[in-house]
């Protein structure tokens, strides 16, 4: 590829990295195009060029040099701030474009409004009917009012059954009366529920005449439209610092018989009568809808995660020069060990495979929500096991790469300069939060097992089960040889992956036939089902890219998306690092592979990680800036460590 159409090549860059972009076969703004979409990557260049024509959407300092307080101010003036140009910079009903504007501004550490626009929302539009939705969607959309969604509770966040907040149904003043009748139903971990929401949704388990009916939804005001003091019957506040995501007010909420209408409970599809007659959803689990929406998002999400900490790494790799391959020579940049290629290529791969797997979970969610819209329920199964699975594996795999990144920078890279601490800290909170990983895992786990037992009946599961039902073409991996093409790989991974679902099933049946309970012959068999769960998923991801590069039209970028391809199959089939000939290929481009996730200064917020790669001289200003730097002398230094050591010279004198 001829320089002049790699667009990331700019005057006065470090030699470096220009060196590295010369080198690129193809061209970097086709294959950004490929990695959010045509459309999402023209967005996003235009929303970057608007962005930095509006000084005060910048940030005032670094945000790992702010205290909590100054965190929270700062994303709570961004937001305001970029209230007055949002319309003029994105198309709001655009989830992707507001979220890239939002990280570019606002960063990845939170805001005030990310469980409104995550949750509060798409719970309205889910459970809400119309005249709901006329009521507080409208408004909720303008802004008008914020929302959280507050599920979670101090002693129950999995298991939803067990929810301990009560809303039981008065018919005489036809209200719901809402409590926390313990210590562990306090509602915990809610985003910006602390400090910035005055309205939540709150998920309690509904009780109609003293029976129990479930966990069901109901809009609660937290506090005051005018003072935002907390209303009447409710204790609120913050829970505290937490490994990352310090800018948001994640919260506590107590409910002391609070009374509100019987249409605060969202009545799309369960409804209660004025008379207290409960009529059921017609799809038990479409109350959890809010969650399978941002559980589709969330590896879009992740991919995004991954690709700042490599994109941080790879251009650093490239800069940072240590040791000899040849003595006779100069230092080399240390993407040169085979090493260094090995721990980052992989993960480069991962990053375009999840950022394709998130494209289809989003496609396949709006897919549901009309087909639901028309009366279909028949999709939720399917979209629920698959997003369960993508959300655990690559929440994981990306928190694994983040890190392998981070360590790839050595030292500068455990600096906050550097910010793979924030982006490593977010990206395994995805691990948690959403269904904690390892119970999605299981989730799945019911859905593999149900299709082997209809294969088992001679039926033919269709769909992303499908291969379950064909006949093991190959025993074992050893005749699986790389260059055989893309589809012996999938086969291969296919017979693996049934293998293991096969195995898990005998397991389980096993154990039920020994007379053990359904419950623990599951448990005696979750450690083989997850695997199965882990297999699939990694080979829906697979299988997902290897058909996505196969619709690339532009040769020199399919060849390079085929040289990942090749990888990634090996990589995960085999689960060693790489082969020698893949790193080879892919190390001319490894630049370019990055500076086509076309990541932004300003939205990576690492000096590690800079376009220009001027990365010594802006570690030497950002230690400058520290606020410890801002005294010679500490006072705290003054007033402890001084007088010990004074102490002790004038002991030793003595
Ligand atoms: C602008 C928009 C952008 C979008 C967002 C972008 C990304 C987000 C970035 C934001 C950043 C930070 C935000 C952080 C947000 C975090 C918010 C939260 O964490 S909210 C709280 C989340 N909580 C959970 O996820 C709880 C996990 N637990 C559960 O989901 C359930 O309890 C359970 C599934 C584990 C078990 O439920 P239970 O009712 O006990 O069901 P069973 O196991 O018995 O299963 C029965 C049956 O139901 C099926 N099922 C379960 N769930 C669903 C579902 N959701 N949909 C469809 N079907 C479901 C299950 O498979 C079983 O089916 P069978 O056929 O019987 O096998
Ligand atoms: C950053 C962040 C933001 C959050 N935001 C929100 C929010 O906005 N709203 C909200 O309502 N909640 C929120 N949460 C809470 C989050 O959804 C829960 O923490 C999460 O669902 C996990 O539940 P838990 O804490 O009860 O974990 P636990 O269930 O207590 O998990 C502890 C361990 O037990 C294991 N375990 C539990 N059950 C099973 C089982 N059945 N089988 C096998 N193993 C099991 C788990 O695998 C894990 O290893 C947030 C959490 C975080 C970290």
């Amino acid at each position: 590829m001829s320089a002049h159409l790699n667009a990331a090549l700019r005057e006065g860059d470090n030699p470096e990295l220009t060196e590295e972009r010369r080198k690129a076969t193809f061209d970097t703004r086709k294959l950004a195009d490929e990695f959010f979409g045509s459309h999402l990557a023209r967005r996003r260049r235009e929303i970057a060029k608007a962005i930095d024509a509006i000084p005060e959407l910048h940030d005032t300092k670094p945000l790992p040099f702010m205290t909590r307080e100054e965190k929270v101010e700062e994303a709570a003036r961004k937001v305001f701030t970029l209230s007055k140009h949002i319309t003029d910079i994105v198309d709001l009903s655009n989830n992707r474009e507001t979220q890239s504007l939002n990280e570019m501004v606002i960063g990845i550490e939170g805001m005030p409004i990310s469980l409104h626009f995550a949750m509060f929302i798409p719970a309205l539009q889910g459970q809400a009917d119309d005249e709901q939705k006329r009521e507080w969607l409208d408004r909720a959309i303008r802004m008008e009012i914020i929302g959280t969604y507050a599920q979670t509770e101090l002693g129950h966040g999995t298991n939803l059954r067990m929810l301990e907040t009560t809303a039981t149904y008065d018919k005489q003043n036809k209200e719901f009366i809402l409590n926390s009748p313990t210590l562990t139903s306090l509602k915990w971990w809610p985003g910006n529920m602390g400090k910035s929401c005055n309205y939540a949704i709150v998920v309690a388990n509904l009780i109609i005449d003293d029976k129990l009916l479930g966990p069901h939804s109901f809009m609660v005001q937290l506090r005051d439209e005018n003072s935002h003091e907390t209303m009447p019957n409710i204790q609120i506040g913050d829970i505290g610092p937490k490994m990352a995501y310090n800018s948001s007010d994640n919260g506590f909420l107590k409910l002391s018989n609070l009374r509100i209408p019987r249409r605060n409970m969202l009545m799309k599809h369960a409804k209660v009568q004025e008379d207290g007659t409960y009529k059921k959803p017609p799809h038990e689990k479409l109350a959890y809808s809010a969650m399978v929406h941002v559980r589709s998002h969330m590896i879009t999400q992740h991919a995004m995660l991954l690709a700042y900490a490599l994109s941080i790494s790879t251009r650093y790799s490239c800069i940072r020069r240590q040791g000899y391959i040849d003595p006779k020579k100069d230092e080399v940049k240390v993407i040169e060990y085979q090493t260094q290629q090995h721990r980052l290529f992989p993960h480069i791969a991962r990053a375009y495979a999840f950022a394709f797997a998130g494209t289809e979970s989003i496609r396949k969610f709006e897919i549901m929500k009309r087909s639901l819209e028309a009366g279909n329920i028949e999709l939720i199964a399917d979209l629920h096991a698959l997003t369960s699975g993508l959300k655990a594996v690559v929440t994981y795999l990306a928190g694994q790469g983040i890190e392998q990144a981070r360590q790839a920078c050595g030292g500068h890279g455990y600096s906050m300069a550097s910010y793979m601490g924030e982006i490593y800290g977010v990206g395994i909170a995805g691990c948690t939060y959403e269904g904690e990983n390892l119970v999605m895992m299981q989730q799945l786990g019911r859905y593999l097992i149900k299709a082997v037992k209809s294969v088992k009946e001679g039926k033919k599961p269709t769909g992303y089960v499908a291969y379950l039902a064909h006949a093991g073409q190959r025993h074992s991996l050893i005749d699986c040889r790389p260059n055989e093409g893309y589809a012996e790989h999938i086969r291969a991974f296919e017979h693996i992956a049934r293998r293991q679902t096969f195995r898990a099933a005998e397991r389980l049946q096993k154990y039920e036939n020994s007379g053990l309970s359904t419950e623990q012959a599951w448990n005696n068999c979750t450690v083989e089902l997850n695997r199965a769960s882990r297999l699939h998923t990694r080979l829906f991801i697979a299988c997902n890219f290897y058909e996505r590069v196969l619709d690339v039209e532009d040769m020199a970028v399919r060849e390079v998306l085929e040289d990942l391809l090749h990888l990634h199959l090996n990589y995960e089939l085999i689960d060693i690092a790489s082969y020698a000939l893949e790193a080879k290929k892919i190390r001319p481009n490894a630049v370019s592979l990055v500076d086509s996730w076309e990541i932004t200064d300003r939205e990576h917020r690492s000096v590690l990680g800079r376009r220009d790669g001027h990365v010594y001289e802006n570690l030497f200003k950002w230690a400058k800036s520290s606020d410890l730097n801002q005294n010679d002398v500490l006072p705290s230094h003054k007033k402890h460590l001084l007088p010990m050591m004074l102490n002790a010279r004038k002991q030793s004198k003595l």
